[in-house]
């Protein structure tokens, strides 16, 4: 892909970019043809309890969604997982304009958006803090978003966005399905990854849906009226908060379809 010459140091994060003797970084170019289709792997189950939504916060990187994960109740098992893993949070990435911002990209086309629903291994560890430093600690559901019809169940989030406009602010969001942000479409690819944001820890089964779903113009552009700075901050949009594209090196990305 034609990757836009980034320095160094990301703005984003006045860190470098990339993890020394990284070797599944993400986020990837997913490139259709290179793709090994996988009979073996299983549909993926998700089963998400609305009410174990908690609040929406600005954390200076995105928006997260964030859930009450002490117990088993908003879950996803199967596809290419070999335990349950538990919905922490989702959040999104998006760009300044519709060429660009999501974090993957399919046969180098940039999405102008994606979702990330991030899971952890609550089955082999005690907490998500110690499952982001596993191989297997994580589990992350990552959703193409393209411009078309306007999304109504991603409506009720975009609604309470003026209230988290600034860094570190945070809103009681009680109840919410995060199902109705995924395609209807079972397809997905799937490859060992890592997180895209520090620390980048090499703890991701990333799971990413083929099939985008449709949001307007209006609801990317009241994610770009949030802003990366606090308040009383110089105001900073918050836009293009997507990694580059990582080296794929010795990874293949594996489809559960032919
Ligand atoms: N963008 S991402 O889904 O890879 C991700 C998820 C979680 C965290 B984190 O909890 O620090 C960072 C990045
Ligand atoms: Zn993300």
């Amino acid at each position: 892909c034609s990757y836009r010459l980034r320095d160094a140091l990301h703005p984003l994060w006045q860190s470098p970019l990339t993890i020394p003797g990284g070797t599944r970084q993400s986020p990837i170019n997913i490139q259709w043809r290179d793709s090994v289709y996988d009979p073996f792997l299983k549909p993926l189950k998700i089963s998400y309890d609305p009410t174990t939504c908690l609040h929406i916060w600005n954390n200076g990187y995105s928006f997260l969604v964030e859930f009450d994960d002490s117990a088993d109740r908003s879950i996803i098992v199967g596809g290419p997982l070999e335990n349950q893993y538990r919905l922490k949070q989702f959040h999104f990435h998006w760009g300044a304009v519709n060429d660009w911002g999501s974090e993957h990209t399919v046969d180098c086309k940039f999405y102008p958006a994606e979702l990330h629903l991030v899971h952890w291994n609550a089955v082999e560890y005690p907490s998500f803090e110690e499952a982001v430093m596993e191989g297997n600690g994580l589990a992350v559901i990552g959703v193409f978003l393209k411009l078309g019809a306007r999304h109504e169940g991603l409506q009720t989030l975009v609604d309470a966005l003026p209230a988290v406009r600034h860094k570190d602010t945070v809103i009681e969001f009680d109840v919410f399905d995060p199902s109705c942000l995924l395609p209807s479409c079972p397809d997905y690819w799937t490859y060992a990854g890592s997180l895209t944001t520090p620390p980048l820890t090499e703890s991701v089964t990333w799971i990413i849906k083929k099939k985008p779903i449709e949001v307007d113009e209006d609801q990317l552009e009241a994610f770009r009226t949030l802003l990366f700075s606090s308040h009383g901050e110089e105001e900073r949009r918050m836009v293009d908060n997507f990694r580059p594209l990582q080296p794929l090196m010795d990874r293949t990305v594996r489809s559960s379809f032919r």
